[in-house]
């Protein structure tokens, strides 16, 4: 299957000069959906995951079924103000802007293999400071999966030291 064909592109949004690339056109297709969960499935199988972790809000719709699929544990990364017990915080920048995310303490048993998911790799500035949380927790990062990755921002080198999968780029 061509996932590309489903990738819907908006332009100027949500900043003049930005080609946004909505995943909507992906997740309202049963199919489509299922077929793109599978293989972040089979990466998680290959990496040996034990907990998936994903940035809200578009990394819970990706993370969550993986998570699901493989009967284990999905820890959110959220902004700040949003979780209700002690976090810990890391600032980061993006294509369009510079925000806080946030992560339980406990949301990492020491150890545990962790494969990070979101649905679009573009600076690499969500994942990376996803990653140092986790790895602040003790976790060990074993890889990092996206349906979609902005080559020409470089995001991949942030997390060079992972395993990536990607499976639509631009
Ligand atoms: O590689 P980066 O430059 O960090 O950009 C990628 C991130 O940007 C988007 O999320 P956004 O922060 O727009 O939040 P949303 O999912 O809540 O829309 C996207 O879902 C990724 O999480
Ligand atoms: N161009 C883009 N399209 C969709 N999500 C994004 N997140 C960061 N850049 C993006």
């Amino acid at each position: 299957m061509d996932l590309k064909q489903y990738v819907t592109i908006v332009e100027d949004w949500p900043k003049p000069g930005i080609r946004f690339k909505d995943i909507s056109t992906i997740m309202d297709n049963g199919t489509v959906y299922k077929y793109a969960t599978d293989q972040i499935v089979e990466f998680a199988k290959e990496v040996g995951a034990e907990i998936i972790v994903g940035p809200e809000a578009r990394g819970f719709i990706i993370g969550c079924p993986v998570a699901y699929a493989l009967e284990i544990g999905f820890a959110p990364v959220r902004k700040e103000g949003k979780l209700p017990r002690e976090v810990i915080r890391e600032e980061y920048g993006l294509e369009y802007g510079k925000d806080v995310l946030t992560m339980h303490k406990d949301a990492i048993r020491p150890g545990q293999k962790v494969l990070i998911v979101d649905d679009l790799l573009a600076t690499g500035g969500t994942v990376e400071a996803s990653a140092k949380m986790v790895e602040r927790l003790g976790g060990e990062v074993v890889g990092c999966a996206f349906l979609i990755e902005l080559t020409y921002l470089d995001g991949r080198d942030k997390i060079s030291q992972f395993p990536i999968k990607t499976l639509v780029s631009y």
